[in-house]
């Protein structure tokens, strides 16, 4: 097939890549992020369609490679089918195909479904597999980070998938439990990594075959049968403090670095490489308060948050916290939980940011009821049991499976009952602007804040610079 004719040179340069054309047949992009461009393609060798996600960023192409090569064969994570990683050259990965996401799901749910939406036994279905898979990326102490539906990718046959792990993180203590032992680097350039059923460990073999097995709810009992909450806080029980953070976008940095008048966003959005850990990951509206607040010194229960307003998202058919900044963000978050104090989170006034910025008293909280009428107390109950400021009250996603609700009538539903949208232009469902208004969402820029409070923010040739007047 002849490259199209649009002139981005980063769309250019996978078709001019033999390596990767010998192999593929490109046939259309489907997608792009901040850092990739994703394209459906043909394998030649068997007309399998996968998606090439040619990534931009040798960081999130790292972490991405190196968390699916953990996650490999738990069915709730998307395989990495290979990967092409040459010097020079953006990485190109070797996914399997997804058509449609969960963000695509609810905003055809909203818009063309029924008035009940999204009925429970489909959700508990959904969250079922979206637990799943998180346990499978805590198991194995990675933390996602960027958990929202549009990266919760679904399958025509119902499979829901985690994806986008290039802002996974591996905590520093699991480095050694990798137990594929697979080479970084594909030993020929030419051909793509893949892995060998040799490197699947029985613990995978199982939970793959778990999925294949009709009757979900058996399979559930089994699924929390063989792996016990004590095993997963045992495998759990970390944290990666006592490392030190060299990149933070948080404004505490902006403050205490005040005497310098110009400072580099860009400069901001890396990471040490050393095993520092970020505030600035995650999209706004899923992310946690503890990361709002400027936290360098945090584990897995930011992404238990995220799953407690993907889940609310999943009753209500609308984000639930959908802030326009990251004070925004906060306000939205105290109008409903009540102000951050020590009451609320003891240890909370240690946060980085906290102080910095002082919030009115919200004299009458919402509380989550009021956000999810006609709902059942069931269903309020597990998401304050992750939507709450302490992370270490937050339930562990194996804790929620083994919650009765989801063995409990209406059952999660057969895969093959799921109703799922046929439409598979995900980018102009997301620019439509019918359903609400996404503004903000993808960025992690707090641009607007920062205007309001005077400060100058202009773009630079490597990316922006804040001045401070
Ligand atoms: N395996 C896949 N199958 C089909 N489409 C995919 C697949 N992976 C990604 N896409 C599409 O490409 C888009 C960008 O992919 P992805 O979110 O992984 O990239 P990113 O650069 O990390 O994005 P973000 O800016 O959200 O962090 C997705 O929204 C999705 O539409």
């Amino acid at each position: 097939m002849d490259a199209p004719s649009y002139t981005s040179s980063r769309s250019w340069s996978i078709y001019s890549r033999a390596e990767i054309t010998n192999h593929y047949e490109i046939l259309e992009r489907v997608g792009s992020g901040a850092y990739s461009d994703v394209y459906r393609a043909r394998r030649r060798s068997d007309n399998l369609i996968v998606a090439l996600k040619e990534i931009h960023d040798y960081q999130s192409a790292f972490r991405e490679i190196e968390a699916l090569q953990m996650l490999q064969n738990s069915p709730n994570v998307v395989t990495l089918h290979g990967y092409f990683w040459r010097e020079h050259e953006d990485a190109v990965l070797v996914l399997e195909f997804l058509r449609t996401d969960l963000g695509a799901l609810i905003r055809d749910a909203k818009r063309n479904w029924d008035e009940k939406g999204i009925t429970v036994g489909e959700i508990k279905q959904w969250m079922v597999q979206i637990l799943r898979g998180v346990d499978a990326c805590h198991r194995n102490s990675i933390v996602h980070r960027d958990l929202k539906p549009a990266n919760l990718l679904i399958s025509d046959d119902g499979v829901l998938k985690l994806a986008d792990f290039g802002q996974a993180r591996i905590l520093l203590e699991s480095r050694c439990v990798n137990e594929y032992n697979i080479p970084l680097e594909p030993l020929n350039p030419d051909e793509p990594w893949q892995p060998e059923q040799s490197e699947l460990s029985e613990k995978d073999k199982t939970c793959k075959e778990g999925l294949e097995n009709e009757g979900q709810n058996q399979e559930l009992q089994d699924y929390n049968t063989n792996n016990s909450v004590e095993e997963a806080e045992k495998e759990m029980n970390f944290h990666d403090g006592n490392t030190s953070c060299l990149a933070t976008c948080t404004t505490s940095q902006l403050v205490d670095d005040a005497l310098k008048s110009v400072y580099s966003y860009e400069e901001e959005r890396r990471d040490d490489g050393n095993g520092g850990m970020t505030s600035c990951v995650g999209t706004r509206w899923y992310r946690a308060l503890e990361l709002l607040y400027g936290s360098v010194d945090y584990g897995q229960e930011i992404d238990l948050w995220s799953l407690g307003c993907i889940f609310v998202e999943l009753l209500k058919l609308e984000p639930l916290f959908p802030g326009t900044s990251d004070i925004d963000q906060l306000c939205r978050i105290f109008d409903v939980l009540g102000n951050l104090t020590e009451d609320s989170w003891s240890g909370c006034s240690k946060l980085p940011d906290y102080g910095k910025i002082s919030f009115g008293k919200v004299e009458n909280p919402l509380g989550l009821e009021a956000c999810l009428p006609n709902r059942s107390s069931d269903e309020i109950h597990l998401i304050q049991k992750l939507v709450c400021y302490d992370p270490a009250s937050r339930a562990t996603a194996m804790e929620l499976l083994q919650e009765k609700y989801f063995s409990e009538e209406p059952l999660p539903i057969p895969l093959n009952e799921l109703r799922i949208p046929f439409t598979n232009s995900r980018q102009d469902e997301r620019s439509s602007g019918n359903w609400f208004d996404y503004k903000g969402m993808d960025s992690d820029s707090d641009f607007e804040e920062f205007a309001r409070d005077g400060v100058v923010v202009s773009t630079t040739n490597g990316g922006f610079s804040i001045q401070f007047s």
